[in-house]
C-alpha cells in the first residue's frame, strides 16, 4: 500500500478557535477531496454533514443510492485526528471499502470475524498504541454488543481518539424500516457509553416515520437533519408485465443484447430461478453469472470480483447481492421478481448509474409473482416467535408496503413520481420529464394495463389454474414452511421451487379478486374480450411456430441443475471431513435422479425435486450420502450402460423428439399446453393421451389435498385449460 502524505491540517482538539475554522472550512475540505479522491467538489449535501460533524454535531444524512454518503465520514476521518468508527451491516460491505480505501493509501481497517486472529491482534495493538495510525475502523453491529468490544472502544474514546461514529445503512435500526436488523438495536447504547462523540447516520432509504425511529434509537441530540430528494434523475424507469409477453426470458435476454454488452444487475426472487435465468442467457451469449446465498463463499467471491472487473456483465442474483456493490456504470438493474417494498426496490434500482449517467431500471410484473409475494408476506410473521398482535402487525405492514409496488406497477400514472411519493417527497408534475415509460408512452402502457386486466378478468372468469402448489396454505408440512417464508432472509434462504398445478382453484379465485377487474365497466370489457382473442391467435400462432414448450426441461437446466447439485455436493464434503466422493459423477448421477422422476411432469417438479436434493446434501450424513451414491454404481453396473447414456435412461422423454412422443404430450398434458386443433383451439382433453405418469410423492402430496380440483366436472377442466391457453401473452 502506497500511503499518500497527509495534508497538513489535522488537529482540530489541539488547534485554537481559527485553526477549526480552517478545518472545517469548505477550501480546506475540498482539498482534501481532490487530494484523496480526484473529485473536483462535493455533491449534494455532502459538504454539510461533514462539517457538522467535524463542529461536533449529531447529523441525520438521507441521501439517495450512490449519492456519496461514505465520503460524509472518510473526509472528516482525513481531516481530523482520532478515528472514526464506521458501523456497516456485512462484512462484504466493509471489505469494499476498506480495500478501496487501502488503495488510495488511506489507513483503514475492518474487524469481523472473517479476519485472522493475527491480523486482530495487529489491529488492537495500532489503536492500543499512542498515535494510531488507523483512520477508519469499521465494524459490524454484532460486534460492538459483544462485551468485549465496549471496553476497548471506551479505552480509545477516554484517550481522545474517537472522533465520530458514522452508523451506514441506518435505517437498518427501525423495525419499520425495510431491512430491520435486530442487532443495530444495540447501537443506542453507544451515546451512553460514549456520550461526547458526535453520531452520523445515513441512509438512502428512510420513510418518515422510519426517520424518526432512526433520531430516537441513536439518541441524536439536536441533529442536523439533512434530506436530499430520493429522485435519480439518471434512471429511467419502465415496467413490463410478464402476462403479456410471449416469453419475458427472450424478451430480457433480446434488451439486454439490444443494449450491446452493457453492465446490468437481474434480481430474482429464488435461487433456482437466478441458475436457470443466468444459463438461459449465456446460451444466448451473454456474458453473465448467477450470484446467490446458496453458493459457497469461494464462488460469490469470484463472480463479484470477476463482475467488478468487468470480466462478466450480468450478474443474475438474489437480494444477497446487495449493499456495497460498487460498480458505476451499472446501465441496467431488472427486477425479474416484483420486490416486497418500495424501499427495497429503490434501494436495488439505485444500484443503475451511480456514474450519474443514464441507465434504466426495469421491472417485470407477473399477476403469479404478485400472488406469491402476498401469499409470502400474508403468512411470514407465522414463523417468527412474536405474539399474535405484532405478528399482524408486521404482516399489515409488510402487506402495505408490497401493495405500494403493486401500485407502481399496476398504475398508469408517472412511476418516478410514485417512487418519490412513497417517501413522503412533494412532486411536481414536470420533474419525470418523459423519464419513465408511463410519461414517455401514456398510450401504450394504458393499453398494456388494458390488456392486463383482461388477461386477468379472463382467469377468473374460467377458474384459473395457474396456481403454485405452496399457496395450498396449511397444506405444507412445518419444514417447507420454514424454508419458504424464509425466503427474504438469504442467509438461511430456502431452494424450494413453486410449482404450476390445477390445484387449487379456490385458493386462486380468492387470489385473483384483483381491484383492476371491478374497474372494468361492460363496454370496455367487451373492446378488451376483443383485443385478447386478437392476441390469442396472435400468440397461439407464435407458439406454434417458435413450438417452444414452456415446460420442457432443457439442457441448460440439466446442466445449471447438475453445477448447482455438484456445489451442494462440494459444500457436503467439506462438512463430511472431505468424504471421498467423485463430485462430477455423482452430481449428474444426482440430477439424472431427479431428471428420471419429473421428466414427464415438468420443469417444476424437477427443480423441485433437485432443490429438496441439495438440502438432503445439506445434512445428510457420511453413511447415507455413500448409500445414496452407491445405488450409482450399482445401477450403472446393472445397467451396463456408459456413463454419459445412463443420463438418459430409455424409459425417459427424449427431448430431441426421437422417441416418447405419447409420453411427452401426456406429461404435459396435465400442467400445461394442450394440442391445438383448428385456429389454435384446444382440443377436447378426452382425445388427447391424458394417461398421466407415475407421480412420485411431492405430487401425491398435492394431490392428496386436491379435493376442490377433484369435483371439477369435465367441462370445467377443459374451459380452465382453455383459459390457460387464452392466457393473453
Ligand atoms: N463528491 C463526489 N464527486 C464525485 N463522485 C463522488 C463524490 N462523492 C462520492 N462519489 C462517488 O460516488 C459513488 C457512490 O458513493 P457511495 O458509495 O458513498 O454512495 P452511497 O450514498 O453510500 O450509496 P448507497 O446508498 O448505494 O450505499 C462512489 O463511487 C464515490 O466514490
Ligand atoms: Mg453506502
Amino acid at each position: 500500500m502506497q500511503r499518500k502524505a497527509a495534508l497538513p491540517l489535522r488537529d482540530a482538539k489541539s488547534g485554537n478557535a481559527n485553526k477549526m475554522k480552517a478545518l472545517c472550512g469548505k477550501e480546506a475540505l475540498v482539498k482534501l477531496l481532490r487530494w484523496h479522491f480526484g473529485y473536483p467538489d462535493f455533491r449534494g449535501k455532502q459538504l454539510d454533514a461533514i462539517q457538522a460533524v467535524l463542529s461536533g454535531r449529531d447529523c441525520f444524512c438521507l441521501m439517495p443510492t450512490g449519492g456519496g454518503k461514505s465520503m460524509c465520514y472518510q473526509i472528516p476521518a482525513l481531516a481530523k485526528t482520532g478515528i472514526v468508527l464506521v458501523v456497516c451491516p456485512l462484512i462484504a460491505l466493509m471489505e469494499n471499502q476498506v480495500m478501496a480505501l487501502k488503495e488510495k493509501g488511506i489507513c483503514a481497517e475492518f474487524l469481523s470475524s472473517t479476519i485472522s486472529t493475527e491480523a486482530k491482534n495487529k489491529i488492537h495493538d495500532d489503536l492500543d498504541s499512542g498515535k494510531p495510525s488507523t483512520r477508519l475502523l469499521y465494524v459490524t453491529p454484532e460486534l460492538i454488543a459483544t462485551a468485549g468490544f465496549m471496553p476497548k472502544l471506551k479505552k480509545i474514546y477516554a484517550r481522545g481518539l474517537l472522533s465520530l461514529i458514522a452508523i451506514d445503512e441506518a435505517h437498518c435500526i427501525s423495525s419499520w424500516g425495510h431491512d430491520f436488523r435486530p442487532s443495530y438495536r444495540q447501537l443506542s447504547l453507544l451515546r451512553s457509553h460514549l456520550p461526547d462523540v458526535p453520531i452520523l447516520a445515513l441512509t438512502a432509504t428512510a420513510a418518515p416515520k422510519v426517520q424518526k425511529d432512526v433520531v430516537q434509537s441513536l439518541h441524536l441530540q439536536n441533529p442536523l437533519i439533512l434530506k436530499s430528494s430520493f429522485n435519480r434523475p439518471n434512471i429511467y424507469y419502465e415496467v413490463r408485465y410478464k402476462d403479456l409477453l410471449d416469453d419475458a426470458y427472450a424478451d430480457l435476454s433480446n434488451t439486454l443484447k439490444s443494449k450491446g454488452d452493457v453492465c446490468a444487475i437481474v434480481y430474482c426472487l429464488e435461487r433456482s430461478m437466478c441458475d436457470e435465468l443466468s444459463a438461459h442467457l449465456s446460451q444466448n451469449g451473454i456474458s453473465c453469472a448467477a450470484y446467490h446465498a446458496g453458493l459457497n463463499k469461494k464462488m460469490r467471491t469470484s463472480v463479484l470480483d470477476e463482475w467488478i472487473s468487468s470480466k462478466i456483465q450480468v450478474v443474475v442474483a438474489t437480494v444477497a447481492f446487495g449493499y456495497g456493490i460498487d460498480r458505476k456504470d451499472v446501465r441496467i438493474v431488472c427486477h425479474f421478481n416484483i420486490p416486497k417494498s418500495m424501499e427495497g426496490f429503490y434501494q436495488e434500482s439505485g444500484r443503475a448509474g451511480r456514474d450519474q449517467l443514464p441507465c434504466t431500471s426495469l421491472l417485470y410484473y407477473g399477476v403469479d409473482d404478485r400472488k406469491r409475494m402476498e401469499f409470502i408476506l400474508r403468512n411470514s410473521g407465522s414463523k417468527k416467535s412474536q405474539s399474535s398482535t405484532s405478528q399482524e402487525e408486521s404482516s399489515k405492514k409488510s402487506m402495505a408496503d408490497f401493495t405500494q409496488m403493486v401500485e407502481y406497477c399496476e398504475g398508469s400514472g408517472c412511476r418516478r413520481k410514485r417512487i418519490l411519493e412513497s417517501f413522503g417527497e412533494k412532486v411536481t408534475a414536470s420533474l419525470c420529464e418523459k423519464t419513465c415509460d408511463a410519461c414517455r408512452h401514456p398510450n401504450l402502457v394504458a393499453r398494456n394495463l388494458e390488456d392486463l386486466t383482461t388477461a386477468i378478468a379472463l382467469r377468473q372468469k374460467g377458474g384459473s389454474s395457474r396456481i403454485f402448489i405452496t399457496s395450498s396454505s396449511d397444506a405444507i408440512n412445518g419444514e417447507q414452511l420454514s424454508e419458504f417464508w424464509n425466503r427474504g432472509d438469504e442467509a438461511i434462504g430456502s431452494d424450494d421451487d413453486i410449482s404450476d398445478s390445477d390445484d387449487g382453484n379456490e385458493v386462486v379465485n380468492n387470489l385473483t379478486k384483483s381491484k383492476l377487474h371491478s374497474r372494468v365497466g361492460v363496454n370496455e370489457k367487451l373492446a378488451m374480450l376483443e383485443r385478447a382473442e386478437e392476441n390469442f391467435y396472435r400468440n397461439e400462432k407464435a407458439k406454434k411456430q417458435s413450438k417452444v414448450d414452456k415446460n420442457a426441461i432443457s439442457d441448460a437446466m440439466r446442466e445449471s441443475s447438475r453445477q448447482r447439485l455438484q456445489n451442494a455436493l462440494k459444500q457436503a464434503q467439506q462438512r463430511l471431513d472431505n468424504l471421498k466422493i467423485e463430485l462430477e459423477t455423482s452430481a449428474s448421477f444426482l440430477e439424472d435422479e431427479c431428471y428420471k422422476k419429473y421428466s414427464k411432469t415438468g420443469k417444476s417438479f424437477y427443480y423441485s425435486q433437485v432443490a429438496s436434493t441439495v438440502r438432503w446434501l445439506a445434512t445428510t450424513s457420511s453413511v447415507d450420502m455413500l448409500n445414496r451414491l452407491g445405488t450409482m454404481k450399482e445401477s450403472t453396473s446393472m445397467d451396463a450402460v456408459p456413463e454419459a447414456e445412463g443420463r438418459t435412461p430409455p424409459h425417459a422423454i427424449d427431448h430431441s423428439g426421437k422417441e416418447g412422443t405419447s409420453n411427452e404430450l401426456s406429461g404435459n398434458a396435465q400442467s400445461e399446453i394442450l394440442p391445438c386443433g383448428d385456429r389454435g383451439m384446444p382440443v377436447e382433453s378426452s382425445s388427447v393421451n391424458t394417461k398421466l405418469p407415475q407421480i412420485p410423492s411431492f405430487y401425491e402430496f398435492v394431490n392428496s389435498r386436491k379435493t376442490k380440483g377433484d369435483q371439477l366436472d369435465d367441462t370445467k377442466k377443459n374451459s380452465s385449460r382453455v383459459e390457460k391457453k387464452m392466457r393473453v401473452q
